[in-house]
């Protein structure tokens, strides 16, 4: 390293801190570094692992932009920001801080009920005792460095490292609500900047990791024998493994065949192949933003991935023999009828049949056939294992009929809702 690579650089924090009313942690790192300041926010060096140990934390995929990882804190009542204001500093290399200026927490603690403060990193925990804790009164709670330089801590061991931090946040249940009332809720979040098209990339990312935790459980059970490495992370990017049985995704027309469509092209990024079956074509489709998220899907498919359209009955039925998975994202809030047409209604006998030979059935959203809202059922309506539902549960899934169909529901958190919940019609 030259001379003036070792010189100390002055650096200004620069990035907002994130927090609102409902954070009940404060969570503080000592200063973003060169990759953070860059991506103009925290945390943002791709090897960084804060972002992976947070959703795993939560069991959820591992938020992408920084609108997402402002919504999983915001979400999860963590207020998040840095010790520091300003300092001098070479690279990223804590050790040679000088010149330290704190930031000033009282914004935060002044205007959030804040329990409890975690430092990530020794640095951070030292400069707080030293620089804030005299002002705040509160002492911190020292964890790990997700930093890549802390080579030695696996993300298992960070994630049981930051466990407390999880304990000390109060849950969120979200209310059940009225299909129209979704829409609403949607319009709404969508005007503070998460569209719907953000949204559906959301959908399907949950839903793959969801398919991904059914394949890894598999493979740890033994009834896969698909050599993939160990699940010591469901959290890590791309990772490629020798083709199973593909999953097979099952599109319909709407925007739920969209969720399925994001779902596709995540696995096989993933390294799990799937074969997605739809009755249209990628650029024929007219519900958007279903049409955009299936033509970037098929655009991006690794050659272990397939598309069959209009497949015949018999097709369908070789593509589900010794399938892992299968994933009902054929109709969702968009349906409220007695019947389903041609050819959705043999494809969810196909997809019932399977799931009586051990096929894992997933429904995107609402098992097909079911309507969302008044838990009626179609004459042929998936039967799940699981319910992967979006944002929040719509009262169908909870009546007599759509209980008995849903299997286990899950709520996909696709953005942060609380604040547009005032006034929402709830069901319940
Ligand atoms: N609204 C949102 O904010 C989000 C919605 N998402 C997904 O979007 C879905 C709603 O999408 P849509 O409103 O496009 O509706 P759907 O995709 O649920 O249903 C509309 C489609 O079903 C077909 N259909 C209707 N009745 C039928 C029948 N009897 N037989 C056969 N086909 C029939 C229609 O022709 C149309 O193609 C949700 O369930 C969810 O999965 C997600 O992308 C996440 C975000
Ligand atoms: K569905």
């Amino acid at each position: 390293m030259g001379e003036r690579a070792q010189e100390r650089e002055h650096i200004e924090h620069g990035i907002a801190p994130v927090f609102d009313g409902r954070s009940e942690v404060l969570v503080l790192g000592t200063m973003p570094s060169p990759a953070s300041r860059e991506a103009a926010f925290f945390y943002g060096h791709p090897q960084n692992r804060f972002w992976r140990v947070l959703a795993a934390l939560f069991d959820e995929p591992a938020p992408v932009t920084n609108g997402e990882r402002t919504d999983l804190l915001l979400r999860h009542h963590i207020a998040l920001w840095d010790v520091l204001a300003s300092c001098d500093i070479r690279g990223a290399s804590d050790a040679s801080i000088a010149n330290a200026r704190p930031n000033d927490l009282g914004r935060i603690l002044s205007a959030a009920p804040i329990r409890r403060v975690f430092c990530t990193g020794a640095t951070s925990a030292r400069l707080y005792g030293k620089l804030c804790e005299p002002a705040t009164g509160l002492a911190a709670v020292k964890l790990p460095s997700t930093s890549p330089a802390n080579a030695a801590w696996s993300l298992p061991r960070l994630v049981e490292a930051y466990r407390p931090l999880a304990a000390e946040l109060s849950l969120f249940e979200p209310p059940v609500l009225d299909v129209p009332a979704v829409v609403d809720l949607e319009a709404a979040i969508a005007a503070a900047g998460t569209g719907l098209d953000e949204l559906m990339e959301r959908a399907g990312r949950f839903l793959a990791y969801e398919v991904r935790k059914v394949l890894e459980a598999r493979v740890m059970d033994g009834v896969e024998t698909v050599a993939v490495r160990p699940a010591d992370d469901l959290q890590t990017g791309p990772r490629r493994s020798p083709a199973g049985v593909p999953t097979v995704i099952f599109c319909g027309n709407g925007n739920n065949g969209g969720d399925g469509w994001v779902a596709a092209r995540y696995l096989d990024a993933w390294g799990f192949p799937v074969c997605l079956i739809t009755a249209t074509d990628a650029s024929d489709l007219v519900a958007e933003p279903a049409r955009t998220a299936a033509l970037r899907a098929q655009a991006s498919l690794g050659p272990a991935s397939r598309v069959l359209l209009s497949p015949s009955d018999a097709e369908v039925a070789a593509a589900l023999r010794g399938a892992p998975v299968a994933v009902d994202a054929l109709l969702g809030t968009g349906f409220a009828h007695r019947t389903v047409r041609a050819p959705f209604d043999r494809w969810i006998a196909a997809i019932n049949e399977a799931r009586r030979q051990g096929v894992f059935v997933l429904a995107a959203d609402v098992p097909s056939g079911l309507s969302a809202q008044t838990g009626e059922s179609a004459a042929t309506t998936v039967q799940a294992d699981a319910t992967l539902t979006m944002i929040v549960p719509k009262p169908g899934l909870f009546a007599p009929a759509g209980a008995a169909v849903c299997g286990f529901v899950r709520t996909a958190p696709l953005a942060y809702i609380e604040p547009f919940l005032k006034g929402a019609r709830t069901h319940l």
